[in-house]
C-alpha cells in the first residue's frame, strides 16, 4: 500500500479520488480549508503550499504525491495563479525531492492548451473529427490560469531531468459528478467522470514512468484528446462515455 500525500484534498477533484480509492491507499491530506465530514477521518495537515516547513513535515515518509491543491478557475487573475499556482506548485516540487518522494502526479489541466481550440472548432468536439491531441504538443494557454498549468508541467520536466522524480501531468478535461455538462458540446468531449478520475489517479500512484504528459477524460464518443498515452504509461482503462447519457 503506497503512502500517498493528497493536497487540495478537500476540493472536487480530491473529493472524487478519495470516494473511490479511499480503501486502496494510505492516505495524508493537505488543505487550506481545515477538514470538515469524512475528512476528519483521515492524518490532515491545513497548511497552505507555499509553507515548505508545513510541506516538509507533511511529506515524511511519503512515497507518492498527487498534487491538486491550486487556484481552479480558468479566469483567476495573475497574483492568484502566481502564489497558488506557480509558487505553490514549485514549493511542492521542491520538498517533494527534499523529503525523498518517489513519484508526484500533477493536475494539469486542458487550459494548458486552450488556444488550439481557436482553430477547428466546433468540429473537433464531433465524433466526425478524428482530431487528437496527445500531449506531444506545445502548451497553447488561452488564459492566465493555463499559464499557471504550463508553468506546472515544465517544472515537473525540470525536477524529472535534474532531481531523477518521476512525474506525470494530467491534463484534465472537466469533472462532473454522475452526469457529464448539459447542453455544452465541449464538456461532453472532456467529461472526466468521477469514476475514471479516481481509477487514472490510482493508476498515477501505482504505475511506473519518468516524465509523462497525459490526458484525463473519460472515453468519450467525441474527443479532441487522445487517451492512448495514459492507456500505454499508465494503464488507464476508463469506463465512462459522454454519449451513454446523450
Ligand atoms: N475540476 C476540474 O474539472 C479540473 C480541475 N483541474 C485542477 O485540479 C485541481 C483541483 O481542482 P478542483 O478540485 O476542481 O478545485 P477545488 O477548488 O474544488 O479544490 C482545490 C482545493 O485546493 C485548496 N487550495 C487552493 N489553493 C491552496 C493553497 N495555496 N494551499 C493549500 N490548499 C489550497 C482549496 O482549499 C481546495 O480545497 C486544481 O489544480 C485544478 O486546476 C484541472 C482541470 C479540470
Ligand atoms: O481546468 C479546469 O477546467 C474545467 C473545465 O473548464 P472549461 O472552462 O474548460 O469548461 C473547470 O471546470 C475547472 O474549474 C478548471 O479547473
Amino acid at each position: 500500500m503506497a503512502r500517498v500525500l493528497l493536497t487540495g484534498a478537500a476540493g472536487r477533484v480530491g473529493t472524487a479520488i478519495l470516494g473511490g480509492l479511499d480503501d486502496a491507499h494510505d492516505w495524508r491530506l493537505l488543505d487550506r480549508d481545515p477538514p470538515t465530514g469524512e475528512l476528519t477521518e483521515y492524518e490532515y495537515f491545513v497548511a497552505d503550499i507555499t509553507d515548505e516547513s508545513a510541506l516538509l513535515a507533511a511529506m515524511e515518509g511519503i512515497d507518492v504525491v498527487v498534487h491538486l491543491a491550486g487556484d481552479p478557475r480558468p479566469e483567476a487573475p495573475w497574483d492568484s495563479v502566481l502564489a497558488n499556482n506557480i509558487d505553490g506548485t514549485h514549493a511542492v516540487f521542491e520538498a517533494a525531492v527534499e523529503s525523498g518522494v518517489e513519484k508526484v502526479a500533477f493536475a494539469s489541466s486542458n487550459h494548458a492548451v486552450g488556444a488550439y481550440e481557436l482553430e477547428r472548432t466546433p468540429q473537433i468536439y464531433r465524433t466526425v473529427s478524428d482530431y487528437r491531441l496527445d500531449g506531444s504538443e506545445l502548451p497553447r494557454p488561452k488564459n492566465l490560469y493555463g499559464v499557471s498549468k504550463a508553468a506546472g508541467e515544465t517544472l515537473g520536466r525540470y525536477y524529472h531531468d535534474m532531481y531523477d522524480l518521476s512525474v506525470v501531468c494530467v491534463r484534465i478535461g472537466n469533472l462532473t459528478k454522475d452526469h457529464p455538462p448539459i447542453d455544452y458540446e465541449r464538456g461532453q468531449a472532456m467529461w472526466l467522470s468521477y469514476r475514471d478520475c479516481a481509477h487514472l489517479f490510482d493508476r498515477c500512484i501505482r504505475a511506473d514512468y519518468d516524465y509523462e504528459v497525459v490526458y484525463g477524460i473519460s472515453d468519450n464518443d467525441r474527443k479532441y484528446y487522445s487517451l492512448q498515452p495514459a492507456r500505454d504509461v499508465l494503464g488507464y482503462d476508463p469506463q465512462d462515455n459522454s454519449a451513454d447519457h446523450d
